[in-house]
């Protein structure tokens, strides 16, 4: 029998191709949500997905009968329920690795736009108020020789660490992650308690992912903490932070600025403060959205699904103790 994959989100015409040779594949690329009738058909037909960003739920799994894998087309896996997955015998697989690198280039980048100004100084020149010599007024803070608290070092923690450290002369701090002694060697990296870190960091970096002791992590009190003029960047997910509580501290001078990729609600929702502050650069989660990286992730996602499909171990399973019941 010629199993079915479900692929929701945009693959390649060789990447697709690839995967209709051996399986017989319902492509819906622009599907927005997990309640839309043409993914709920193709889904009870499914025996693995290929997609990204829709939210799995238990509910929605009573609808796919077939469900052997899922192949996310992510390294965070926040949007799938997985211990149901797991009690269902569905492996999850995600695409870790391949995206380190870019969403650590999107992390500094916000660091960078987010102390220097960028955004906020390149629209006064596309507005045509240009007019004189900048001020002190418009003057941004440095970023080398600071110091870089990093909230999570792991893959992708680790690569913004390294870009300051030996990029930028920082001195690199790091909280919620297990000791990293090479780290501390090839880095000099110091391993604090979270309210140390927020009392020395000039710049706090959030690369954790959401789970159920990450989610709002970060409030009023941690606000609260941070050094004076200190700046806030968060790549990992918007639910470690208490957005409410962070667009107060932005708006009363608590916390001096921030740089965002990720937010509660995602879209940003219209009229959001976080979409018109000055010290605010916000992105539109495009931590790993580069053609290369995304071509990457898609391809992992591809190898993953057909692996999986093939009673295979897949490259990167999230759920591997199933592979391990099943030998
Ligand atoms: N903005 C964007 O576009 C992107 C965002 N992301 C986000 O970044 C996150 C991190 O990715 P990546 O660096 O590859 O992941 P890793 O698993 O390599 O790193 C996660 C880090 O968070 C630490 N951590 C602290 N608390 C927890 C917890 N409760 N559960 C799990 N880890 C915890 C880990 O600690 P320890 O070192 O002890 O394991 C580790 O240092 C993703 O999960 C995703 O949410 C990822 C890609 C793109
Ligand atoms: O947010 C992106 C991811 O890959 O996770």
């Amino acid at each position: 029998m010629t199993k079915r994959i479900l692929v929701f989100r945009e693959l390649s015409d060789e990447q697709l191709a690839s995967l209709r040779q051996d399986f017989s594949v319902d492509y819906l690329p622009d599907t927005q949500s997990a309640d839309e009738p043409a993914f709920i058909e193709a889904l009870s037909q499914a025996h693995g997905l290929v997609g990204s960003s829709l939210m799995i739920t238990p509910e929605l799994l009573d609808q796919a009968p077939n469900l052997e894998a899922i192949a996310s087309i992510s390294v965070g896996y926040d949007n799938y329920p997985v211990d149901e997955l797991t009690r269902r015998g569905i492996l999850l697989c995600n695409t870790p690795d391949v995206l380190t690198e870019t969403t650590a280039d999107t992390g500094f980048l916000l660091i960078m736009c987010t102390a220097r100004r960028a955004i906020e100084l390149a629209e006064l020149i596309k507005q045509g108020n240009w007019t004189s010599n900048i001020g002190r007024n418009l003057f941004g803070t440095d970023v080398h020789g600071k110091t870089l608290g990093m909230i999570g070092l792991g893959r992708i923690g680790a690569a913004i660490a390294r870009r300051g450290a030996l990029g930028f002369g920082m001195n690199i701090l790091y909280t919620k992650a297990s000791p990293k002694p090479e780290l501390e060697r090839e880095l000099g990296a110091r391993r604090l308690e979270m309210d140390e870190l927020l009392a020395e960091a000039d710049i706090v970096c959030v690369t954790v992912p959401l789970t159920a002791e990450t989610e709002k992590l970060f409030g009023a009190r941690e606000f609260s903490r941070m050094k004076p003029g200190a700046i806030f960047v968060n790549i990992g997910r918007g639910k470690v932070v208490d957005e409410a509580a962070m667009i107060q501290a932005l708006e009363d001078g608590t916390l001096h600025a921030a740089g965002l990729d990720v937010f509660e609600q995602e879209p940003l929702p219209a009229g959001s403060p976080l979409s018109s502050m000055k010290n605010v650069v916000a992105l539109p989660h495009i931590g790993s959205a580069t053609h290369e990286t995304r071509n990457a992730m898609a391809q992992r996602a591809v190898d993953n699904i057909r692996l999986a499909l093939d009673g295979k171990r897949p490259l990167s399973p999230v759920n591997d103790q199933i592979l391990l019941e099943r030998n």
